[in-house]
C-alpha cells in the first residue's frame, strides 16, 4: 500500500510537544508517538530531526517530517530550506511537509518542493489559502493542508474554529487533502472528514499537555 493509502480516511497525530517545555525531548516524543500507534494513529507529524530519527525505528506508520526554524526577518517556520528537507528524508520521513504560503524566505518554496520530491518523499503543502493549494498541487505537492488558515496575516482569525470551507476548497481542488488546525473535539474531527477531507491531523488536543490543561483550569475556574 502506498504511504497515501495508508493515511487514508485516518487520524494523523502530531507529536509537537510545547518548546522548551519539560516534555520536549525526543524520548517522550517517540514515546508520545508511539501511544499515539497504540491509540488508532495511522500517521505521525514529528517535527525535528532528533525528534524523527528517535521516533522513527519505533514505529511502522508514515511519518510526515518537518523542521521549524525561527528565521529573523520572516514568520515562515515550517521546512524552509532544501537542506532541512533532505536531512528529514535521510533519518526516515515518507512525507515531508513545508510552508507553501508565497510569503519570503531562505531559499525559495518551489525549490524546497523539488527537494523534497528529488529524496523521493511526498510533499504535503502546508497552506493557509485555496490559491497555495492550487500553486501547490500544479508544482508536484501531492498533499494539500490547511496547517497555515488563521496564521497568516491574511488569514487571521479571532476564533479558534478550524477552516472547513478551505477543507471544502481544497476538496474540489482534487489532491490528498489534511484537515489540519485547531481540530480539538472528535467531533470537529468527525466534520472535517464530513467537509472533504481525506484525513484529519491533531497535535495541540492531543499531545501539548499545557495547553490542554489550560483548557481544563480555565473551564473549572469559570465556573466557580
Ligand atoms: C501553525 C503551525 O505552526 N502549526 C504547526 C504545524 O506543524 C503546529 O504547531 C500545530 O500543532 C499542528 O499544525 C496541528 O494543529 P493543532 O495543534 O491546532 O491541532
Amino acid at each position: 500500500m502506498s504511504v497515501l493509502e495508508r493515511l487514508q480516511g485516518g487520524l494523523v497525530v502530531s507529536c509537537q510537544p510545547v518548546d522548551d517545555g519539560p516534555m520536549d525531548d525526543p524520548r517522550i516524543v517517540a514515546a508520545m508517538a508511539q501511544a499515539a500507534v497504540a491509540g488508532g494513529a495511522s500517521g505521525l507529524r514529528i517535527e525535528g530531526v532528533e525528534n524523527l530519527r528517535a521516533t522513527r525505528p519505533r514505529v511502522d506508520v508514515p511519518i510526515i517530517g518537518i523542521v521549524k526554524s525561527d528565521l529573523p526577518d520572516s514568520p515562515v517556520r515550517i521546512t524552509v530550506t532544501m537542506d532541512q528537507a533532505r536531512d528529514l528524508i535521510a533519518a526516515g520521513a515518507d512525507i515531508v511537509a513545508y510552508d507553501a504560503t508565497p510569503r519570503p524566505r531562505t531559499d525559495a518554496r518551489d525549490d524546497v518542493l523539488a527537494a523534497i520530491l528529488a529524496g523521493g518523499a511526498v510533499a504535503m503543502a502546508d497552506c493557509a489559502t485555496e490559491a497555495d493549494a492550487r500553486d501547490a498541487l500544479a508544482a508536484g505537492a501531492r498533499i494539500t493542508g490547511t496547517t497555515l488558515s488563521g496564521y497568516t496575516a491574511e488569514t487571521a482569525r479571532d476564533d479558534d474554529a478550524p477552516d472547513l470551507d478551505l477543507i471544502a476548497a481544497f476538496r474540489r481542488l482534487g489532491g490528498f487533502v489534511m484537515a489540519e488546525g485547531r481540530l480539538n473535539t472528535p467531533a470537529m474531527a468527525a466534520s472535517a472528514m464530513a467537509a472533504g477531507a481525506d484525513a484529519v491531523t491533531v497535535g495541540s488536543a492531543l499531545t501539548r499537555l499545557e495547553v490542554m490543561t489550560g483548557w481544563f483550569a480555565r473551564a473549572v475556574r469559570a465556573d466557580r
